[in-house]
């Protein structure tokens, strides 16, 4: 832990155990480059999201994969069973995997493999920052774009370079910080209803997101910086349900279509058929997503996307940090997710649905 003025001071930080410094974006991306093909797989992702999500391709796009990444093994594992099937549906689906790290709490636990890559209260976020970013790198060279949620508007320096298609989740999307990190990524970010229910918000967030924005960030360097950005072009809502109930419906989406449009925004969402649109319980969000294939091979065009929460193991189980007994092997530690054989059903059902859909 490194001594600063502010540690001198008796009025400062009177509740900061301590600083850490950590090295910079720039040194690990010198540590970890960007090979050629991940560069060209992750280019595509983006290109191929912006495309479904502004109607200038048919396909659906859907992001799959665990609610959190705790074990890189587990998740490769996943992501090798993934890349035949994303093959296989090439002509009707955009296949994204999650592969998510930061994991926002409605109070407190485990906040996600860069927060705590060991699962020990350790918070090694150094160590967490490399996995997370070598991770996103095999991911890309197995062939498959990668998706995630950005929770702090640090962490992006580090490994947004490697991700196609980013998520301001329903805890931040009315946060100003979050709408201008947005308003400056490199790729397609959605905006997930407020845990309430509220679409206004994400609608207003993604408007927020498109403009020019200047605010206080970090450079390569690591040091505090004034950000401008140019505004991201392919900002957009997802629905995910909240409190006030599930939002999947054929009445909820075309509500939601008409109020991205009145906003501007192209007329398109992408539906997270977990979350409060599935409680949480994976049998459930199973229903949902086959709900949702049937109103897209009845030829509602405005769904873009639809998200499902999956790993290899179907449901969740418990995680006590420090890890005392072994995990089971390929099952999620924080939301419940579809098994991996409900998973390639659910793919096949959804590439039939965008297949229908064109013929509607
Ligand atoms: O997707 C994950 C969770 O829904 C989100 O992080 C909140 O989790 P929690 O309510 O268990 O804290
Ligand atoms: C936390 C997540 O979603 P939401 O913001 O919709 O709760 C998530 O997708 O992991």
């Amino acid at each position: 832990m490194s001594t600063t003025l502010q540690d001198q001071s008796r009025i400062s930080d009177t509740h900061v155990a301590g600083f850490q410094s950590l090295a910079t974006p720039d040194d690990v991306r010198r540590r970890l480059p960007v090979p050629p093909r991940v560069e060209a797989v992750v280019r595509r992702g983006r290109e191929e999201i912006a495309a479904v999500l502004s109607g200038a391709d048919d396909r659906l796009l859907v992001i799959t994969g665990p609610c959190s990444v705790h074990d890189t093994s587990a998740a490769l594992d996943y992501a090798q069973r993934l890349r035949p099937l994303a093959e296989a549906y090439a002509d009707d689906l955009v296949v994204v995997m999650r592969s998510y790290f930061e994991k926002p709490r409605t109070t407190v636990g485990w906040k996600g493999l860069i927060n705590d890559p060991h699962l020990d209260g350790s918070h090694d976020i150094e160590a967490g920052l490399e996995i997370a970013r070598r991770f996103l790198i095999e991911i890309a060279t197995i062939g498959l774009p990668t998706a995630t949620e950005l929770l702090e508007p640090i962490t992006p320096q580090y490994i947004a370079e490697l991700i196609s298609w980013a998520a301001i989740g329903a805890r931040t999307t009315e946060s100003q910080i979050h709408r201008q990190l947005a308003s400056g990524l490199s790729m397609p970010v959605g905006f997930k209803n407020g845990t309430d229910g509220d679409v206004q918000v994400a609608v207003d967030g993604a408007v927020a997101a498109r403009n020019p924005q200047s605010f206080l960030g970090i450079d390569g360097d690591g040091r505090a910086a004034l950000a401008t950005t140019t505004g991201n072009p392919d900002s957009h809502i997802v629905l995910r349900g909240g409190r006030s109930g599930p939002n999947y419906s054929t009445d909820h989406v075309a509500a939601a279509i008409q109020q991205v449009s009145r906003s501007g925004l192209e007329p398109y969402v992408i539906i997270d058929a977990s979350h409060a649109n599935s409680g949480k319980d994976h049998r459930r969000q199973a229903e949902v997503v086959a709900q949702i294939a049937g109103q897209i091979a009845a030829g509602e065009r405005g769904i873009g996307g639809v998200m499902m929460e999956s790993f290899l193991v179907g449901g969740a189980q418990p995680l006590e940090v420090p890890v005392r007994h072994p995990l089971v092997y390929g099952q999620s530690v924080t939301d419940a997710c579809l098994s991996w054989e409900a998973t390639a059903q659910l793919l096949g059902d959804l590439a039939a649905a965008s297949r229908a859909r064109r013929l509607v």
